[in-house]
């Protein structure tokens, strides 16, 4: 955050969350036990690195554990700190309500620059963070599941279930402990691209609805819109790939570390990708114009803006110059408060990050329930569905054979119809059948109500009537 008299990221959090209180008849002391942090813990490790003792700072908040296991991403940042993690475990409790997976919020991170260390050295690293949360039970299957974060993958999630198992040789149920696994490691066809996908699908289930695209000022579909996207990496790759290659999106403009590259006529979100793997910046993006102020991207005229990498990016500084329409919170914490209340006022829709970035936490869950079901997900199911597809396909031929009608079923359907869905396809089905049902709740609200004049106020109140809900309950 570039402004001093803009509240920290977690101050940031809690304004939102007392707004949509304000709306509610909630006691007070509910309203407190929901918006407060129940834990943090703080850990100082040493791991003997480079000829000497390297000492690292490591981080897991605990925001409410009215459901458990509590979840959320582990970050490797350099600025990682308790302000930051405890503000996105709160996101975490009230993400994970909105779209219905039953867990508590929760956020770790250790402060580290990955890029300063090679992969040995962050297996170590790795391996000695979790050493520390798993003694304390702060991951364990039933109590608290990590999964990636910005700086993390499926690599570090392996290395941290591998050590669980070691720490744990008993217990069945240890691949559960994490998730965002390899495939190989016990990970879900489709979590890497989860949090990107369910993007997709958020902005696929906003254009559904007319009413709401003409809030933000739009009109028509997503075809054809000009997207400016913050941050290519595991979230920004995925969503800006799908918009462009699916729903037909015009991306025109990628903001990345180092600088933003422009385009008109659309940047070809795989090649760019490609590009910045191979030398590690933007720069020099054929066709493109490339310009050092990264951050001047963001006030681009668009159509859609899409931050997916820091928090706080669009802040008091920026804010009276921000031009898209719409803008999806693929990152945590994108805008300030202070930024969030001049867009309001302004019109600008916000589709807001507890929902917009709720894809990844949503297939965890399915993760998290195949590892516990110890069964390969969708397994049973797609017998039974074959065996139905079986008989509807005998008796189109038995149909055909007695010359009731011309139909034909080409081998290709056939093959198609009865194979059934394939892991992928369950878990996207369940991701798209999550993120329309979270929007309509979110929805709902937004149109009924006259003093709901935005949908993050509206997902605050969904998500807080329901832990309020699980809190009253269950007893304190
Ligand atoms: N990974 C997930 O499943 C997941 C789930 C929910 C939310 N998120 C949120 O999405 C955001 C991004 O996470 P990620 O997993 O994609 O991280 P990542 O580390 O894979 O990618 C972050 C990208 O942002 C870029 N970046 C860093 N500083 C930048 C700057 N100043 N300007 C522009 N780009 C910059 C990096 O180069 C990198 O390409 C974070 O806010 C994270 O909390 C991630």
């Amino acid at each position: 955050m570039n402004t001093t008299s803009e509240p920290s990221f977690r101050q940031s959090v809690d304004i939102m969350f007392n707004r949509a209180v304000a709306l509610m008849d909630l006691p007070s002391g509910m309203v407190e036990k929901i918006r407060v942090c129940n834990a943090t813990y703080t850990v100082r490790f040493g791991v003997r690195l480079r000829g000497g003792i390297q000492t690292f700072t490591g981080y897991r908040a605990v925001h409410s554990e009215h459901m458990e296991p509590v979840k959320g991403g582990i970050r490797y940042a350099g600025n990682v700190n308790q302000d930051e993690v405890e503000a996105l475990a709160a996101l975490m409790t009230y993400k994970c309500a909105l779209v219905q997976t039953p867990f508590g919020g929760s956020k770790g991170g250790v402060a580290i620059n990955p890029l300063d260390w090679n992969e040995e050295e962050l297996e170590r690293i790795t391996r000695r963070f979790a050493y520390e949360l798993i003694k304390r039970d702060m991951i364990n299957p039933a109590q608290n599941v990590p999964a990636p974060d910005m700086g993390t993958g499926a690599r570090e999630m392996a290395w941290i279930a591998d050590q669980y198992r070691r720490m744990n040789t008993t217990d069945i149920n240890a691949r559960a402990c994490v998730t965002g696994k390899p495939l190989n490691a016990g990970g879900i066809a489709g979590r890497v691209e989860a949090t990107g996908r369910g993007v997709q699908y958020a902005l696929r289930e906003f254009f559904r609805h007319p009413q709401d695209v003409a809030k933000a000022g739009l009109s028509g579909k997503l075809d054809g819109k000009r997207v400016v996207i913050q941050g290519l990496g595991n979230v920004g790759y995925h969503a800006a790939k799908f918009l462009e290659e699916q729903d037909g999106c015009c991306i025109t403009c990628i903001v990345e570390r180092d600088g933003a590259i422009i385009c008109d006529t659309g940047l070809k979100v795989e090649d760019v990708r490609n590009h910045l793997r191979e030398t590690g910046s933007v720069r020099g993006f054929p066709g493109s114009k490339f310009i050092e102020n990264g951050a001047a991207g963001l006030e681009l005229e668009c159509d859609i803006l899409i931050p997916a990498a820091l928090e706080g990016v669009i802040n008091l500084d920026n804010a009276e110059r921000i031009k898209a329409a719409l803008i999806i919170e693929a990152a945590n914490g994108p805008i300030t408060a202070g930024a969030d209340d001049i867009l309001r006022e302004r019109g600008t829709v916000i589709i807001p990050d507890m929902y917009a970035n709720a894809g990844g936490v949503t297939v965890s869950y399915f993760e998290w329930v195949k590892n516990l079901s110890h069964i390969r997900f969708g397994r049973m199911e797609r017998r039974q569905e074959e065996a139905r597809h079986e008989l509807l396909v005998d008796e189109l031929e038995k149909v055909k054979t007695a010359g009731g009608n011309n139909l034909v079923l080409s081998e290709n359907f056939k093959k198609q119809y009865l194979h059934g869905a394939g892991e992928l396809e369950l878990v996207r089905s369940g991701l798209d059948d999550t993120m329309r049902d979270a929007y309509q709740s979110m929805q709902a609200i937004w149109h009924e109500r006259a003093d709901v004049k935005d949908l993050r106020t509206a997902a605050y109140l969904v998500s807080i009537q329901r832990v309020a809900a699980s809190y009253a309950t269950m007893g304190l």
